[in-house]
C-alpha cells in the first residue's frame, strides 16, 4: 500500500479495495449540461466519464433483476435505491484502468452521498455544479431527441422538484465544505467549457499528479 508525499497529501485519494482514484462529482439539473461537458473534460483532461443515469440504462438493457425497477424509476423521476447505483458505479471504477473519474449525475440525494462515502471511502476531489434555470434546462431535454423515456414534460416536471428537494442539499453539504465550483451552464455549450478549462487546469497539477511512494 503507497501513502501521498507531502506535495499532494490534500489529493483525494481513496481506497476502493486496493485501487486509489480521484473523483469529481459533476452535478445539476436534468439538461444542465452535465454529459456533454463531461465528453470534453475526457478528451482534455485524462478522466473516465461515469454517469449514473447511463450506468442504470446499460442495467435495464443488460436484461438484470433490477431492470423492470428501475426503468420505473427513471419513468417516474425517482432515486434508484443507493445500493443498486453504488454497486454499478464500484464495478465501474474496480474494472477501468484509469484511476481520474467524473462521476456525473451521483450523489442524487443525501442517502446516495453518505453510502457512497461508506461503501466505498471516497471523498471527492470537488465539485463541478451546474447552475442553470428550469426554463433553459426543460427547452433542452425537450429538444434533446435522444428517445429517452424520462424526457417527457410530465417527468420533466418530476425530476425537476427532485432535483430541488433531494439534489441540493447535497450541494449545499458540499459548499459547507468548500467543495464546490459552480459554472454559469446557462452559456453556450463552448463556453461553459472555457470556464471549466480554468478550473481544470489549475488543478491539473494537483489531481493529474499522484506520487505514490511504495511503503
Ligand atoms: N450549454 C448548452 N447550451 C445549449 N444546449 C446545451 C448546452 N449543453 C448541453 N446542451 C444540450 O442540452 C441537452 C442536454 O444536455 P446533456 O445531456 O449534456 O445534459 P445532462 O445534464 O447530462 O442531462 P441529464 O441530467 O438529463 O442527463 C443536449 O441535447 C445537449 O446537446
Ligand atoms: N444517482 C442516480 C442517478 C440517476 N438516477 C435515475 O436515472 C435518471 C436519469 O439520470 P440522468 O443523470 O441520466 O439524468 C434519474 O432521473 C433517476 O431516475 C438515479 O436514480 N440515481
Ligand atoms: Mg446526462
Amino acid at each position: 500500500m503507497g501513502s501521498a508525499t507531502e506535495a499532494t497529501k490534500d489529493i483525494s485519494e481513496n481506497l476502493l479495495g486496493d485501487k486509489k482514484v480521484t473523483v469529481v462529482f459533476v452535478l445539476g439539473g436534468p439538461g444542465s449540461g452535465k454529459g456533454t461537458q463531461c465528453a470534453n473534460i475526457v478528451e482534455h483532461y485524462g478522466f473516465t466519464h461515469l454517469s449514473a443515469g447511463d450506468l442504470l440504462r446499460a442495467e435495464i438493457k443488460s436484461g438484470s433483476e433490477n431492470g423492470t425497477m428501475i426503468q420505473n424509476m427513471i419513468k417516474e423521476g425517482k432515486i434508484v435505491p443507493s445500493e443498486v447505483t453504488i454497486k454499478l458505479l464500484q464495478t465501474a471504477i474496480l474494472e477501468n484502468g484509469n484511476d481520474k473519474f467524473l462521476i456525473d449525475g451521483f450523489p442524487r440525494n443525501e442517502e446516495n452521498r453518505a453510502a457512497f462515502e461508506r461503501v466505498t471511502g471516497i471523498v471527492p476531489e470537488f465539485v463541478l455544479f451546474f447552475d442553470c434555470s428550469e426554463e433553459e434546462m426543460e427547452r433542452r431535454l425537450l429538444g434533446r431527441n435522444q428517445g429517452r423515456v424520462d424526457d417527457n414534460i410530465e417527468t420533466i416536471k418530476k425530476r425537476f422538484k427532485v432535483f430541488v428537494e433531494s439534489s441540493l442539499p447535497v450541494v449545499e453539504h458540499y459548499e459547507s465544505l468548500g467543495k464546490v465550483k459552480r459554472i454559469d451552464a446557462a452559456k453556450p455549450i463552448p463556453e461553459v467549457f472555457e470556464d471549466i478549462k480554468v478550473i481544470f487546469s489549475s488543478l491539473a497539477s494537483k489531481v493529474m499528479k499522484l506520487v505514490i511512494i511504495s511503503s
